[in-house]
């Protein structure tokens, strides 16, 4: 199966939120994604709403539900107990927890599962009770241990953070090393049982390599550089750019 491409329209929101406008719009150009073959969406909510605000995941919901219902709708974010209650009016098709503190910029690590995965464990099970597939963020910095933690919490997937292997563009040697990393960790993951999904700061310059290594890659979701691409190429023209990346044919 080739890797799927969620696409993360966070990015578009902060553009529109900076006017009390409709545009651009947020489900009109995931409806173009969708379209184009991304097999899903992706919202990150924070608690301030700087990107998503909390009243985009109802009209994501209808869009998919609507118009494209093989899509999956993938909710990203720290499980506080308003993240659960809004996941679970959400009712996604995936659920991707990360460890972010409400004051950072954007995600910038993975859980400590050695430390966190009690406390992780049981809110795995309320969201696979759900019926939401559970994606856990994780460090990508080949360290099996954490995987074999991971997987204790009984998620379904990891999603290996891709923050320092994007850092790495124009440093070719520098990139190959965080492909090993990346590479080891999902070997441990694959190993305990675990389904592999990656992002952040991920492009159509980087996927391939990242894919070569970790040929099982199940998702990668993607709004950054994605978004950049969309204002020079059109959002279909660059799902479709995504997907060739992705080493789907199109
Ligand atoms: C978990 C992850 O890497 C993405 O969800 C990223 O945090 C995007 O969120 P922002 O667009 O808010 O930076
Ligand atoms: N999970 C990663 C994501 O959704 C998008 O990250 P980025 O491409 O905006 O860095």
């Amino acid at each position: 199966m080739p890797t799927e491409l969620s696409v993360n329209v966070n990015a578009i929101a902060l553009l529109r939120n900076r006017r009390d406008l409709p545009w651009p719009s947020v489900t009109g150009l995931g409806r173009i994604a969708l379209q184009a073959g991304a097999h899903g969406l992706t919202v990150h909510p924070r608690p301030d709403q700087r990107h998503i605000r909390f009243s985009d995941l109802p009209d994501i919901r209808r869009l998919i539900d609507s118009e494209f219902p093989e899509a999956e709708f993938n909710i990203e974010g720290y499980p506080s107990e308003a993240f659960l209650e809004l996941v679970a009016r959400a009712a996604p098709e995936q659920v991707t927890l990360v460890p972010d503190d409400p004051s950072q910029p954007t995600s910038d690590h993975g859980f400590d599962f050695k430390s966190e995965g009690a406390w992780l464990a049981p809110i795995v099970e309320r969201l696979k009770a759900q019926g939401a597939r559970v994606s856990l963020f994780a460090d990508g910095d080949g360290d099996a241990d954490q995987m074999k933690a991971a997987a204790e919490t009984g998620c379904d997937r990891v999603e290996l953070y891709t923050g320092p292997y994007g850092g790495t563009w124009g440093d070719p040697e520098a990139a190959s090393r965080e492909i090993d990393k990346l590479g080891a960790s999902a070997d441990a993951a694959i190993a305990h049982g675990l389904g592999v999904n990656a992002g952040h700061d991920l492009t159509v310059a980087n996927l391939p390599a990242l894919i070569a290594r970790i040929p099982s890659l199940a998702e990668v979701s993607i709004g950054h550089g994605l978004t950049a691409d969309a204002l020079e190429f059109g959002m279909a023209e660059t799902v479709i750019r995504f997907r060739r990346a992705c080493g789907q044919a199109v």
